[in-house]
């Protein structure tokens, strides 16, 4: 669905050098810390930026290609976007009526309902949560085939966040050739979402993995400098030194559980994971 080789871009100190793929049907997510560079992916993805180098295909074609047809198969939530705030939610479904030959209004408005958007009130009057819920519906209102939302959930208290996330699960699962491309600073958003995760750090992929792998795989081994001395380091991603010897993150936390039951072998949160990738000593 979409395929990202070597895209490049610069900023003053700040170089962004990624590559990925996201295939058809998955729900993907980027995450990583404030200015690792996640929205500079998105703009350069929708051709908002000029990027220095690399290629971007979407649905098989040079981005810079795209159809109006095509784009319109493209549903888009940025983060610094959104209507006028004069607007409301029935002008806002006018506007999106003339944009899109596929707009579902009557899924739109059904949506409104459910999540109490008022349809005559000036957006600038809504929420943060009500703003965030009507961008996503903007999104998927017009049945498109590929989703590519940059910090949706920002700003959201826990309910909203839920109420947005079972928006896109419920958008995922009326058609399953459905995608999405979703960026996030809170692990947890992603980690009951998503179906493959990339992590970025200081504009560079640190991590890709699923997230089943993740979660069932990795491990944090806490143990003792002795302990670490003796240890078969063959499986561990990453050390980090501390007050009572070492953090170990491993991907094969079986390998450790089976051979060193006695050790303390942790879960590991996606937060530790990423703090370990980022921050911890390569072996
Ligand atoms: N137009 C610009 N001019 C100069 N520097 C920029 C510009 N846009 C982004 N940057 C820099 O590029 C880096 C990556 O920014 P980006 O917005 O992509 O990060 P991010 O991961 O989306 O962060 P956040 O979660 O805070 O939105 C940052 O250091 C930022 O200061």
């Amino acid at each position: 669905m979409l395929k990202i080789k070597d895209l490049k871009k610069s900023y003053d100190l700040f170089q962004l050098d990624v590559s990925f793929e996201i295939p058809r049907g998955c729900i993907t997510g980027l995450i990583g810390a404030n200015g690792a560079g996640k929205s500079t992916i998105f703009k350069g993805i929708l051709d908002l930026i000029s990027i220095d180098g690399g290629t971007i295909e979407i649905f098989g074609k040079d981005y810079k290609t795209l159809s109006k047809k095509e784009k319109e198969k493209l549903g888009v939530v940025l983060a610094e976007s959104g209507f006028s705030g004069f607007l409301t939610v029935q002008d806002v479904a006018k506007i999106l009526e003339n944009m899109y030959s596929q707009f579902d209004k009557a899924m739109f408005f059904d949506y409104c309902k459910r999540y109490q958007l008022p349809l005559k009130k000036q957006i600038k009057e809504f929420s943060t949560g009500m703003k965030a819920k009507l961008k996503i519906l903007t999104a998927i209102s017009h049945k498109a085939e590929f989703l590519l939302l940059d910090e949706p959930t920002t700003g959201l208290d826990v309910l909203a966040r839920e109420d947005l996330l079972s928006m896109l699960r419920e958008y995922m699962e009326e058609n399953e050739n459905r995608t999405i491309l979703i960026s996030s600073h809170i692990s947890t958003d992603l980690e009951g979402l998503c179906d493959d995760l990339y992590m970025i750090d200081n504009g560079k992929v640190v991590l890709h993995e699923e997230i089943d792998t993740l979660l069932g795989q990795y491990g944090l081994l806490k143990i003792s400098s002795e302990q670490y001395d003796t240890l078969d380091k063959n499986y561990l991603l990453r050390k980090k030194r501390e007050s009572w010897g070492y953090a170990c993150l491993t991907n094969q936390k079986q390998f450790y559980l089976e051979n060193y039951p006695s050790y303390t072998m942790e879960k590991g949160s996606i937060d530790e994971v990423i703090t370990m990738m980022i921050k911890g000593e390569k072996i």
